[in-house]
C-alpha cells in the first residue's frame, strides 16, 4: 500500500478524474484540498432553539458560524471519484481544528467511491468558528489498493435533509455550558434588579398610604376592634379582672349550684323579743 504523492496525482488524473474540478494547486504534500460545499445541516445550540433552522445553503463567498457546542454536517463542494484499485482516506484542515473544530465522522472512503462527502464536526473550542463556501477545509489522500472485490458505490450528492432530525436538541461543550450560565447571571442579576426596583416602590407607595390606612383604622376599625378583641386579648394574657368595658364582664358569670339542704346547719331564727328594739316599729 502507497499513498499518493502529488507527482501520482498529477501524473493518474491525466487518464481519470479522481476530483471534480481537479487543479494540481490543490494539492499539498499528497492531500488533495477539499472546499467546503454549498449546504449544512447545524444543531440548535445552546442558544438557538428546535432544529427547523437547522438546514443551511451557503451561497458562494457564503459564511457559517458555528457557536460554541454546535454540532454540523457539512458536504464538500467536489465529488470525487474513486477506482476499485485506490481507497481514500479524509481529514478537517489542521487549522480549523486548532481552533476548536473536531472532525467526528470517518476517516476512510471505500474503494469505488464516487460522490461527494459529508463531514461530521463539533465546536469544541470556545469562540464561534465562522468557515465560507469554498474554503479549503479538508483534506483527501488516495492510496492504491491492492485486491479485488471492490464495485463503484454512488456516494452523496447533498445532505439527507432528514439529517436535520439527528441533530435536535443540544451537545454542550463545557464552554457552550458557562456561556449558558454567564448568560443565567444576567437574567438572576437582572431579577434582582427588578425586586429591589419593587420594594423601593412599595416602601415609597406605602409612606404615602400610610397616614390614609391610619386614619382609616382609627375612625373605623379601631373602636369596634379594640373595644371587642383588644379588651378581650388583654384580658386573657394579663389575667386581668374583666373591666366594664370589656366582654368578658358583660359575659353571664357560671352560677354555683346551691348547697343541699340536709348540709345546711340548722340556723334558729332569733326571737323577736330578743333581737334588740330599734324603738322602730315594723312597718316604719
Ligand atoms: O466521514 C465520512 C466517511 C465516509 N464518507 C463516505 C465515503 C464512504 O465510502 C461512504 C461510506 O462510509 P463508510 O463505509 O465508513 O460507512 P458505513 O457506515 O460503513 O456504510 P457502508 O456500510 O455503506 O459502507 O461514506 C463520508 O462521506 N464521510
Amino acid at each position: 500500500m502507497a499513498f499518493w504523492a502529488n507527482e501520482s496525482w498529477i501524473a493518474a488524473s491525466a487518464t481519470h478524474q479522481y476530483v471534480s474540478g481537479f487543479d494540481p494547486k490543490n494539492l499539498s504534500d499528497g492531500a488533495y484540498k477539499l472546499t467546503l460545499g454549498g449546504e449544512a445541516i447545524v444543531s440548535s445550540g445552546y442558544s438557538e432553539s428546535g432544529s427547523e433552522d437547522a438546514y443551511r445553503e451557503i451561497c458562494q463567498g457564503g459564511v457559517l458560524k458555528l457557536l460554541p457546542g454546535q454540532f454540523a454536517y457539512l458536504i464538500t463542494e467536489e465529488k470525487v471519484f474513486l477506482t476499485t484499485d485506490i481507497i481514500g482516506f479524509i481529514n478537517a484542515a489542521t487549522g480549523v481544528k486548532l481552533k476548536g473544530l473536531v472532525n467526528i465522522s470517518g476517516f476512510h472512503v471505500d474503494a469505488g467511491y464516487e460522490g461527494k462527502l459529508i463531514f461530521t464536526v463539533f465546536n469544541a473550542g470556545p469562540t464561534p468558528i465562522s468557515i465560507f463556501r469554498g474554503q479549503p477545509l479538508f483534506r483527501f489522500w488516495i492510496s492504491d489498493f491492492r485486491g479485488t472485490g471492490s464495485s463503484i458505490k454512488t456516494g452523496y450528492d447533498s445532505i439527507p435533509r432528514d439529517w436535520a432530525d439527528r441533530l435536535h436538541g443540544t451537545y454542550p461543550s463545557p464552554f457552550a455550558l458557562s456561556a449558558r450560565i454567564i448568560e443565567l447571571e444576567k437574567s438572576v442579576g437582572k431579577l434582582e434588579g427588578q425586586k429591589n426596583q419593587f420594594l423601593i416602590y412599595a416602601f415609597i407607595i406605602g409612606i404615602f398610604l400610610f397616614p390614609f390606612v391610619a386614619g382609616l383604622y382609627a375612625s373605623v376599625f379601631a373602636p369596634w376592634f379594640g373595644a371587642t378583641v383588644s379588651e378581650r386579648i388583654l384580658d386573657t394574657v394579663f389575667k386581668r379582672t374583666p373591666t366594664s368595658g370589656s366582654p368578658l364582664a358583660k359575659e353571664p358569670q357560671e352560677a354555683k349550684p346551691p348547697p343541699a339542704a340536709s348540709d345546711q346547719p340548722a340556723t334558729k331564727t332569733p326571737p323577736a323579743a330578743n333581737t334588740p328594739s330599734t324603738g322602730a316599729k315594723p312597718g316604719e
